[in-house]
C-alpha cells in the first residue's frame, strides 16, 4: 500500500500545484598545492519546486516486439489486471522486483520503534507502472502475442492470459538499415518505414503525434530498447552539430536508425533515452536536446554482470583491496545475443561494459598509479537453446596485503529481459518526474530545469551519458545515492549521512531545543546560531561559544 509522507518544516510548503523547499546545498572547493590540499567549504541556498499532478504517461519503445519490448508490456499488464498463474512452485503473483522506485525503500529518519523506511516511489508525486501506456515500432510485424511466444520469457501459463491482450498490440513499421545491425536480423525485418530518412523521421514524428491524440496520454517518453547498432562515426559537418544533423537527415548521409528516433522525439518534445549501447546520441543530436530543452539518457540498461560490477569493484576498492584482473563472460540464446554475436555490434556492448570501473579507479591513488587499470576483459558467447537464460561467469582476481592475492568467482544465471525491463520502469518513471522538478538558487533566482543529459539516470546505465565537462560516476551505491538525496532536497530533507550521531554519544542527544543544565546550550543571537559549549577541565568550566550560519 502506497504511503503519504509529509514533511513537517518552515522550509517545505504545499501549495496546490507544488511542493516546494527550501534547501541548503552543502560542498567544498579544494586547492591543491604540492601535497597541501586546503578545503573550502560552501552553502548555497536551492529553492526546489515539484509539480505535484502526475500525468498520465505514454510510453513508445523502439524494438517493442523484441524481448524486453514484449516483456515489459506484459508485466505491467499482469500487474494491472492481477494476474496470478502456475508454475512448478505454485500460483505465482505478480511484482515489479527489481525496480528500485517500486522495490526498493528510503530511510525517512528515526522514530519510536527506530529507522523508518519507506517506498522510493513515496517519497515525491510518481506515475505507477500499472497506469503506463505502451506503443511503439518494431522492424517485424509480429503482434505481441506472437513476438511474446518467439522471446520465451515468461511462463506459458501467463502468457496464455496475457495473449488476448497482447495479441491487439501492433508494433508501428520502423526504420532499417542493414549496416547499422547484424545481417542475421535481416529475417525480422519486415515491417519498414518507406522513404528518404528525412521522410521515415516525419513518419515517426507524426507516430508520436497520432499516439498521443488517440492514447489521450499527457505526455510521452520514447525510449530504444531496439537491437545495439554498430558505432556511428561523428564526422564533422555531418553529425558534430544540430543543423549539421538536421542537414545530414535531409541528404541521407551517416545517421543510424536510433540517432532518428531520438531526433524526431526530441523535435517532438518527448524525452529519449537509449537503452542500448550504441552512440545514438552524436554531439549534433547532444546540441538538439539542449536546443530544444528536452531530456535525453542512456546508454545501456545496466542489468546483470554490469550492475554487479559496479558494486562489487566499488567494494574492493573502497576497502583498500587492489583488483587487477576482471574478467567478465556470459552466453545467452535470445536475439539480442544473436545481434552482438556479430563483431561490431558486439564492440558497442564491449565499450559500454568495460568502461565501468573507470571512476572507482581513479578515486584511489594509493592502489593505482596514473593510467593504470586491472586488466578488464568482456566475453559474450550466444548459445541458442539457452535462450533469456544468461549465463553469466565472473572472476575478480585483486592484490591483498602484503603479496596475497583474493579471487572472487561469481556465476549467474537469470531471464536477462527480467532484469532489463524493471530498468525501464524507472528509467522513464523518473525522467518523467524529473520533467516536474525545477530549481533555483540565491545567486541565481531564475527557475530552470535539470540539465537536457539527465544524468541522474546514471544509476540505470553502464556507459551514463553526463553535460560535457561532468564527472562519469559508475559506483552503484553513489549512483543510488544521488537520486535519493536529491529528491529528499526536493522534500527539504537533508542529505543521508548515516552517521547516527545520536547513538554514539556519551549522554542522551538533545534534540533542538531541549536543554541540559551545564551542558550544550544552543542559543539565537542575532539571527545567528551559536553553540556555547561547557568544559569540564577537571577543576573549572572553560565557555566555548563558535558561530555558524542558518
Ligand atoms: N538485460 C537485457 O536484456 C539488456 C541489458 C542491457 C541492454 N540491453 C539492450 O536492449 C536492447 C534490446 O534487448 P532485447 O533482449 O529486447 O533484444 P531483442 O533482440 O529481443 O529485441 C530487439 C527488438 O528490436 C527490433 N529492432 C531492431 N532494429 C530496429 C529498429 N531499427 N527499429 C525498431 N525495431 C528494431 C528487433 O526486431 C527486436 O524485436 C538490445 O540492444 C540490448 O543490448 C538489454
Ligand atoms: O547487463 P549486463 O549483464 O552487464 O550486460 C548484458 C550482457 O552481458 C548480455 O550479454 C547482453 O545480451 C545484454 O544486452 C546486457 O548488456
Amino acid at each position: 500500500m502506497p504511503v503519504k509522507v509529509k514533511i513537517n518544516s518552515a522550509d517545505v510548503k504545499y501549495t496546490e500545484k507544488h511542493i516546494e523547499s527550501r534547501y541548503s546545498y552543502n560542498s567544498a572547493s579544494v586547492y591543491k598545492d604540492g601535497d597541501t590540499y586546503t578545503v573550502t567549504p560552501s552553502s548555497s541556498g536551492f529553492i526546489f519546486r515539484t509539480e505535484r499532478k502526475v500525468p498520465k504517461l505514454g510510453v513508445m519503445l523502439v524494438g517493442w516486439g523484441g524481448n524486453n519490448g514484449t516483456t515489459v508490456t506484459a508485466a505491467v499488464l499482469a500487474n494491472k489486471l492481477g494476474l496470478t498463474w502456475k508454475n512448478k512452485n505454485g500460483v505465482q503473483k505478480p511484482n515489479y522486483f527489481g525496480s528500485f522506485l517500486q522495490s526498493s525503500t528510503v530511510c525517512l529518519g528515526s522514530g519510536p520503534d527506530g529507522d523508518v523506511h519507506v517506498p522510493f516511489r513515496d517519497l515525491l508525486p510518481m506515475v505507477h507502472p500499472n497506469d503506463i501506456v505502451f506503443d511503439g515500432w518494431d522492424i517485424s510485424s509480429w503482434d505481441l502475442g506472437r513476438a511474446m511466444e518467439r522471446a520465451r520469457v515468461l511462463e506459458w501459463s501467463l502468457q496464455d492470459k496475457l495473449r488476448p491482450h497482447m495479441s491487439q498490440l501492433q508494433p508501428r513499421p520502423s526504420v532499417y538499415i542493414p549496416e547499422f545491425i547484424a545481417a542475421n536480423q535481416e529475417s525480422r525485418a519486415d515491417n519498414l518505414i518507406p522513404g528518404t530518412k528525412a521522410e521515415q523521421v516525419e513518419q515517426i514524428r507524426r507516430d508520436i503525434r497520432d499516439f498521443r491524440q488517440k492514447s489521450r496520454v499527457d505526455k510521452v517518453i520514447v525510449l530504444w530498447t531496439a537491437n545495439t547498432e554498430r558505432f556511428c562515426d561523428v564526422i564533422p559537418g555531418v553529425n558534430d552539430t544540430s543543423e549539421d544533423l538536421l542537414n545530414t537527415i535531409q541528404t541521407g548521409g551517416e545517421v543510424s536508425p536510433s540517432t532518428m528516433f531520438a531526433v524526431a522525439s526530441i523535435l517532438e518534445g518527448c524525452a529519449f533515452i537509449n537503452g542500448s549501447p550504441q552512440n545514438t546520441f552524436v554531439p549534433g543530436a547532444v546540441e538538439l536536446a539542449v536546443q530544444q530543452g528536452v531530456f535525453i539518457g542512456g546508454d545501456d540498461f545496466k542489468s546483470g554482470q554490469t550492475k554487479i560490477k559496479s558494486v562489487l569493484v566499488d567494494f574492493l576498492i573502497s576497502a583498500g583491496l587492489k583488483p587487477t584482473s576482471i574478467v567478465s563472460y556470459n552466453h545467452l540464446g535470445n536475439n539480442d545475443g544473436l545481434n552482438l554475436s556479430a563483431p561490431q555490434q558486439f564492440r558497442s556492448k564491449e565499450i559500454s561494459k568495460s568502461n565501468v570501473v573507470d571512476d572507482m579507479v581513479r578515486s584511489n591513488p594509493i592502489l593505482y598509479k596514473p593510467g593504470e587499470r586491472p586488466d578488464h576483459c568482456v566475453v559474450i558467447k550466444y548459445v541458442p537453446y539457452v535462450g533469456d537464460s544468461k549465463r553469466a561467469m565472473d572472476e575478480y582476481t585483486s592484490e591483498i596485503m602484503m603479496g596475497g592475492t583474493n579471487t572472487i568467482a561469481l556465476h549467474n544465471t537469470c531471464e536477462d529481459s527480467l532484469l532489463a525491463t524493471p530498468i525501464i520502469l524507472d528509467l522513464v518513471i523518473l525522467t518523467e518526474l524529473c520533467q516536474r522538478i525545477t530549481f533555483c538558487t540565491q545567486d541565481d533566482p531564475v527557475f530552470q530545469s535539470f540539465h537536457s543529459v539527465l544524468s541522474l539516470l546514471s544509476f540505470l546505465c553502464k556507459a551514463p551519458l553526463v553535460p560535457q565537462g561532468a564527472p562519469v560516476i559508475n559506483a552503484f551505491f553513489k549512483q543510488r545515492a544521488c537520486i535519493e538525496n536529491v529528491m529528499r532536497a526536493c522534500l527539504g530533507l537533508p542529505p543521508q549521512n548515516h552517521m547516527q550521531l545520536e547513538h554514539k554519544m556519551k549522554r542522551a542527544f538533545l534534540h533542538s531545543g531541549e536543554m541540559r543544565k551545564k551542558d550544550a546550550v544552543l542559543e539565537s543571537i542575532n539571527g545567528c546560531r551559536s553553540i556555547k559549549c561547557i568544559e569540564m577541565n577537571g577543576h573549572e568550566e572553560v565557555q566555548h561559544t563558535s558561530h555558524r550560519g542558518h
